[in-house]
Order: C-alpha cells, then sequence, then structure tokens
C-alpha cells in the first residue's frame, strides 16, 4: 500500500474471530484480515469459538486458540502487504467479562519469546513435561457461561440487595462477570487459583501478548466485573473479599488482578521484541490499552447521547454513551473507555446472532432456494410478514421468545414462548410452540422490543418536535448489521428520528474503535480528547451508510402497544419457570 505515514492496528478478540485492522492517521482503513475460529482452527473442537459443559452451564474457550489465531492473522496481513515497520501504535478489544489465569511463569515466558517459534509452541505447557506454560487453568470461561448462580446471589446480596450493587459497580451480578465467575474458579479449582499470580480479562490477555508482559486491565472493562467501585475509581473491598474467601486474601487478589490506569489512552509499553523480531514492527510501536469489545465499538463513530449503536454480534447489544449515570439492575453502565465523565449504557443479550441463525436454518430447511446467500430466505419472508404478523389492525399481536441459551436479560433458562397478544383487553394467549415462517420477522421484532422496552429511560424526544422519545439515529454493527431487512424492522420497532445506519468502511466497528483508540493514544495533543481529535478527521459521508427509514408514524405506535404486550410475556415467562422450579423443590 502506498504511502509512508505511520499506521495504526486494531484488534477485536470476540467469540467467533480475531479480526485485525490498520488505519492511518485520517482514519482511512488500509489492511484488514481476521481468523475464524471455527474455520481455521477446528482442531480445539470449538464450535461457534468456544467449548461447553451443558451439565454445569459452562462455556468457556481455550487461550492457547486465541495465540495461534494472533500468528495467524499478523501472517494475513503480511500477506495482504503491511508494512509492519510503520505501525506506531497497537490498540485492541476483547469480550467483555471472560477471565485468564496466568501461571507463575508467565511473566518470564511472555518476555522471552524466541521470535523463530509460534506464541503457543512458547507458552502452552511442554509435551514433554519441560515446561508448565504461561496459564493456570487452560480454558478460559466467556460471556455465554451460566455456571455462576450461586455466586450471583452472593454478589447481590452482599452490599443488600441487587440495586445497591448495581449502585456501586454499575450492574448487579450477571452470570458473565469475571467477579463471580472468579469466586467460582476459587472454590472449583482452589490448586489453580494458588498457582495463579495473575487474572486478565481476555482484552488484557490480548495486551499482554504484544507488550511481553502482563498488562493491566483497562478503566473501561474493569467495570465489566462486579469488583470495581465505579464512583471512587477503585477495587471494592468487600467484593474482593467475598470473591477471595475473606478479608485477609484480599490483598493477595488484588495483587493478581492489578492496578487499573486512569488513562484510557496511556502507552503501556512498547511492543515486545518478538513482534519486532518476527514481524518487523516498529522499536518504538506503542501498545495503548485494550478494552471490551462494546467499549471499543462506542469508539468506531462520534456517537452522541441521543444516538444509540446496535452491535449484531453473535451478543446482541444496545450501546449509548451518556453524561448520565442512571445505575439500575435492569442493564448496565459502565466507564467511557476514553473520557472520564462520560458512561456506556448497554444491554446484553446472549442469544442474538445465533437465535437469529436458529431461525434462518429452519427456514432454509423448508425453502427450495438455491441462493448462496444463507439469510435470502430469511429476509424476503421476514420482509413479506406484515408487523406483529398482524394482517389487519383488528388481529392479534404475535409475540415471541426465542432463546437457544439461557438469556441474561431476562434471565431465563433456554426455551421458546410464543403467544398472541391483545392490545384492547391486553390478554396474552398462548399459540403452539412450533416454528412457523412468522418467526423470522417475529424474532427481530422481540430483540429489539426487548430493547425498547430498557431504554425507554435513556431516550428523549427530539427538541423542538412532537415525535415520541426515540433515538436520534441508530447505527448498526456488527456481523448481522450487513442485513438490511434487520435494519429496517430495527427503524420500524425502535424509530430514530433520521433513519438507521452503518457503518460503511467495511471492517468490523469494535477493531476500528480500537484503531481509533490507537491513533488518540499516539497522536493527542496534551489534554486532546478522544472526541475532539477523531471528531476533526471523521468524514461522515465515507464513513456512515443511511440503510433503513427510522421512525414511521402509526408503526411506531402500534409497537408502543406492543410493548406492554412483550413485557407481560416475559413476565409470563418468568413465573412459569419459578413455577416449574417450585414443583422439582429448586430454588
Ligand atoms: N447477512 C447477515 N444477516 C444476519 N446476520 C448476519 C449476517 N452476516 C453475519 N451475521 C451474523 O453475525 C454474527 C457474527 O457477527 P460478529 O460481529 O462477527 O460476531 P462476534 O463479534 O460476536 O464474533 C453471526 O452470529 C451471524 O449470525
Ligand atoms: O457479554 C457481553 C457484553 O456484556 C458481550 O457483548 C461480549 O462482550 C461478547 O460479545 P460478541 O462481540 O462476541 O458478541
Amino acid at each position: 500500500m502506498a504511502g509512508n505515514g505511520p499506521l495504526y492496528m486494531g484488534f477485536d478478540l470476540s467469540t467467533q474471530q480475531l479480526k485485525g485492522i490498520v488505519v492511518d492517521s485520517n482514519l482511512k482503513l488500509i489492511h484488514e484480515a481476521k481468523v475464524d475460529f471455527d474455520a481455521d482452527l477446528k482442531k480445539y473442537g470449538i464450535e461457534k469459538g468456544v467449548l461447553t459443559n451443558p451439565s454445569e452451564g459452562e462455556v468457556f474457550a481455550p487461550p492457547a486458540m486465541w495465540l495461534e489465531a494472533v500468528d495467524l492473522v499478523l501472517d494475513r496481513l503480511k500477506e495482504a502487504g503491511l508494512d509492519f515497520g510503520r505501525v506506531q501504535g497497537i490498540s485492541g478489544a476483547g469480550m467483555q467479562h471472560g477471565t485468564v489465569f496466568w501461571s507463575r511463569d508467565a511473566e518470564n515466558l511472555l518476555a522471552g519469546l524466541d521470535a523463530g517459534k509460534t506464541l503457543v509452541e512458547q507458552l502452552e505447557p511442554g509435551s514433554k513435561g519441560e515446561r508448565r506454560g504461561a496459564f493456570a487453568h487452560p480454558m478460559s470461561p466467556n460471556w455465554q457461561d451460566a455456571s455462576t448462580q450461586k455466586q450471583c446471589d452472593a454478589f447481590d446480596s452482599e452490599l443488600g440487595d441487587p440495586e445497591t450493587l448495581a449502585k456501586v459497580t454499575g450492574s448487579k451480578a450477571h452470570h458473565r462477570f469475571s467477579g463471580p465467575q472468579i469466586l467460582r474458579y476459587r472454590t472449583k479449582y482452589p490448586t489453580h487459583y494458588e498457582e495463579t499470580a495473575r487474572i486478565s480479562l481476555v482484552s488484557s490477555f490480548l495486551a499482554s501478548v504484544f507488550l511481553g508482559h502482563i498488562a493491566p486491565i483497562d478503566i473501561g472493562d474493569v467495570t465489566g466485573m462486579n469488583l470495581w467501585e465505579i464512583n471512587k475509581g477503585a477495587w471494592h473491598d468487600q467484593l474482593l473479599a467475598l470473591t477471595a474467601g475473606g478479608k485477609d486474601h484480599v490483598a493477595e487478589l488484588k495483587k493478581k488482578l492489578g492496578e487499573v490506569p486512569e488513562d484510557g489512552g496511556g502507552a503501556f509499553g512498547k511492543v515486545s521484541e518478538y513482534f519486532i523480531k518476527r514481524y518487523g514492527f516498529a522499536k518504538g510501536c506503542n501498545i495503548i490499552p485494550f478494552t471490551g469489545d462494546n467499549p471499543s465499538t462506542i469508539l468506531s463513530l462520534p456517537l452522541r447521547p441521543s444516538d444509540a449503536m446496535v452491535s449484531l454480534g453473535t451478543s446482541t447489544t444496545f450501546l449509548m454513551s451518556t453524561p448520565e449515570y442512571l445505575p439500575d439492575p435492569a442493564y448496565h453502565f459502565m466507564n467511557h473507555p476514553t473520557t472520564p465523565g462520560l458512561y456506556m449504557f448497554m444491554l446484553c443479550y446472549k442469544n442474538g446472532g445465533l437465535a437469529r441463525e436458529q431461525i434462518r436454518d429452519e427456514l432454509n430447511k423448508t425453502s427450495n432456494s438455491s441462493s448462496s446467500d444463507s439469510w435470502e430466505t430469511f429476509n424476503q419472508t421476514a420482509l413479506s410478514t406484515p408487523p406483529l404478523s398482524q394482517s389487519t389492525k383488528e388481529d392479534q399481536m404475535r409475540l415471541g421468545l426465542y432463546f437457544p441459551r439461557p438469556e441474561i436479560v431476562p434471565n431465563l433458562p433456554a426455551g421458546q414462548w410464543r403467544y398472541n397478544y391483545n392490545p384492547k383487553t391486553n390478554d396474552l394467549s398462548k399459540t403452539p410452540s412450533d416454528f412457523t415462517k412468522d418467526d423470522a420477522r417475529n424474532i427481530v421484532e422481540s430483540q429489539f422490543l426487548s430493547l425498547r422496552l430498557r431504554a425507554h429511560n435513556l431516550v428523549k424526544s427530539p427538541k423542538d418536535s412532537n415525535l415520541p422519545p426515540q433515538p436520534r439515529r441508530v447505527y448498526l454493527v456488527g456481523g448481522g448489521s450487513a442485513n438490511e431487512a434487520i435494519a429496517k424492522i430495527c427503524g420500524e420497532v425502535l424509530g430514530s428520528v433520521e433513519g438507521v445506519y452503518k457503518l460503511d468502511i467495511g471492517g468490523n466497528a469494535c477493531a476500528l474503535g480500537a484503531a481509533y483508540k490507537a491513533v488518540w493514544g499516539c497522536e493527542r495533543k496534551e489534554g486532546e480528547t478522544f472526541e475532539e481529535l477523531i471528531g476533526e478527521r471523521w468524514d461522515e459521508g465515507a464513513f456512515v451508510k443511511r440503510i433503513a427509514e427510522g421512525y414511521k408514524e402509526g408503526v411506531f405506535e402500534r409497537y408502543e402497544e406492543a410493548v406492554g404486550g412483550f413485557e407481560k410475556l416475559e413476565k409470563l415467562a418468568l413465573n412459569e419457570v419459578a413455577e416449574k422450579k417450585k414443583e422439582k423443590g429448586l430454588k
């Protein structure tokens, strides 16, 4: 690629892939490459990037696979012609909440890597026992894990109630959050916990690999752990005591977790010798804090407090950047990754892309389409189905919940619920729970109705207009943002005064946000904020594309009626599950 100015790299280590992206100082996309774990690293036995132990609700992945993906994605960037010597800054992101447990040998192994060998060859245990390896535990529990209900109950009651925990840490306790996860790890694997020198999140794990020593946890991602006191900017000793097994063990756990620098743009150090010698990175290449995938995603464009972003990845997440801290057990508040005083509002659903794929695959079983696009039948069916399956306004509304995995919001086990809702009488009536073609539209409506139900406190009516409260714009990112049928239904359910947009510079918003963070961390003037630097260089016309209408009078109001029925359906499902548990004598 022509040119000789500095380049910046951003990585996204997500559930199913490792993506690498390269931009120049003007935010222009120069190179991108990715490793798909199922396609490229099947030998690890993963499916959709993970391994599972359903009997305990465990979901995890081997850090060894991620190490192999790092070398592979850099080889692919080399094949794409990247001049590594021009790279002046690297940042990245990782799926949130996942934890990596480093051994006491990790620091020495990371610092002493031989550029003639691969990362996994040197950081995994020696096949002849000659090396214990860098990990005290061979697996990393990830955000899809649902094995920590007992630990979550303990976290939710430790400060009195979930509301207080949400106020202090930004969230109530969640199965995937690192605090409950580390508490379960300590009790299930006491010897491994003892041998654990440091604990990283997936984001700081990846930073450590590039740094050549264990990197701090990032100020944004740390607020996805139920262990960090947001207003104090410090670890919460009482919650650490719960996790570590008592006050006497707090200091030891703090040492494993490490310090958390406040500045999300301050370099952790220079890239490790391994990458300079093996790939030709510049000696002065800075490692800028790697953060969580969602905090990184909101950096991929100048998101205003009136905008909303929906990431249609493996998870579905709804993200807003706001100066208001309004914690509530129903959703998450996290530190903004670059700007003190701003927060990231987040809703996260486990049943995102995989749930939509399940309905897509059911449809493809019965369609005789020869299209190479596996989503074509799904899209045509969804768009040919009337909103809420109502052929006339008098018809009942078809509502559903579609959870192939246990869901986070609401906290429900795997299952499907399909009901008709009469908005006039506010009655729900059960419909046959078998798959029907209407499910294509109804699953997308269901996912966006849940977002609309829970985000209503944060969206406002546009200034000087009598339009109902809704986002100014909705930006779609993640793999599903390629789907214009989903975008259309998104606009109908969520509204948006200016419409539904997507990033149009290809690549992956999360990795792009990380690359922009590297630009800011390396090129910012004294006191210059991320918003100021990126805002100056952002080319709205070239970087985003309007892909669907937003607010549609009449349709938006009809979905408002549906929101009431949807909330009632969730409560019905929660009661049904509670009754079943009671019958079985379970708590
Ligand atoms: N054209 C499409 N329509 C709908 N969903 C899509 C489309 N292309 C990809 N996806 C979805 O994108 C998801 C992967 O998105 P991605 O953001 O790469 O995930 P992650 O970051 O979680 O690894 C898959 O679950 C897939 O269902
Ligand atoms: O758990 C969350 C956020 O709380 C998920 O958003 C994960 O951060 C992984 O997301 P994907 O990018 O793999 O969908």
